[in-house]
């Protein structure tokens, strides 16, 4: 059986501006398995959002090819590629990119209603998914009125509400203390393991990366290795 579900094929990406051409990525390619759990480390600049954001269709290489579930999403319009979004991938980023003005119920249902389901059972899944990030007690309020740690846990509801393939993170832990990042973790391992999404995740944390099942590491926009990690224990540590 083929378990192949995201194919970065010779992936290049260089900015032009006036007479400067910025080389950012190099011949990049990767094969993304179903459920893999795939960590993106590097220095600064190496790339790595860059790459992620090729992976989501959310800018253009400029050569080489990203395939989804077999299709070029790259060759898509821009109405097949906010649909392949909504029902194939899940985004969370560092600062949350939640909507300030809706509550967290808001926030999460957002994904299905865009999808055209009715309110009432686009607000009975959104708050299933907010219990399973232990946010029940936490429905009504604003991102405002939320820590940064249950900010990050509704932006995990509302990428996974759709039951993606896949969730792209950029350092989806980056500003959170110990606590706060070991309970993401924990929520990523555990829908990993129920939902069989794929997670892969932009991260400075090592801890993190090395919880993983898998290291990619970007040098000068170059893959420079691609490596297989035991994953260390889960942690337990609640906040
Ligand atoms: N729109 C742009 N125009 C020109 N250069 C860009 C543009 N966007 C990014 N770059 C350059 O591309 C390089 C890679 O950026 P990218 O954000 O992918 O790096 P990164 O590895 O994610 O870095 P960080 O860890 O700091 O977030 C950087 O040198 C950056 O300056």
């Amino acid at each position: 059986m083929n378990n192949s579900l995201l194919v970065c094929n010779n992936l290049e990406k260089i900015y032009q501006e006036g007479n400067l051409d910025t080389h950012v990525l190099k011949q990049v390619s990767l094969t993304v398995e179903k459920g893999e759990l795939i960590a993106i480390v590097g220095r600064s600049g190496s790339g790595k959002s860059t790459l992620l954001h090729l992976m989501g269709a959310l800018d253009t290489p400029t050569s080489g090819s990203v395939h989804l579930n077999g299709i070029d999403i790259h060759s898509m319009s821009q109405s097949q590629q906010a649909a392949m979004r909504n029902q194939n991938m899940g985004f969370v980023y560092q600062f949350h990119h939640l909507l300030n003005e809706f509550t967290a119920l808001e926030n999460v249902c957002m994904p299905l209603l865009i999808a055209g389901m009715k309110v009432t059972l686009a607000k009975e899944k959104a708050l299933a998914m907010l219990e399973r990030v232990g946010l029940s007690h936490r429905i009504e309020h604003k991102p405002s009125e939320l820590s940064g740690g249950e900010r990050q846990r509704v932006a995990i509801a509302r990428a996974l509400i759709n039951e993606p393939n896949i969730v792209l993170a950029d350092e989806p832990t980056g500003n959170l203390d110990q606590g706060s990042a070991d309970t993401i973790f924990n929520l990523i391992k555990e829908l990993n393991e129920t939902c069989d999404t794929a997670f892969i995740i932009v991260t400075h944390d090592e801890e993190l990366a090395n919880r993983l099942g898998r290291t990619l590491h970007m040098v000068d926009g170059v893959l420079s290795s691609d490596t297989a990690t035991q994953p260390v224990n889960s942690a337990t540590e609640e906040v």
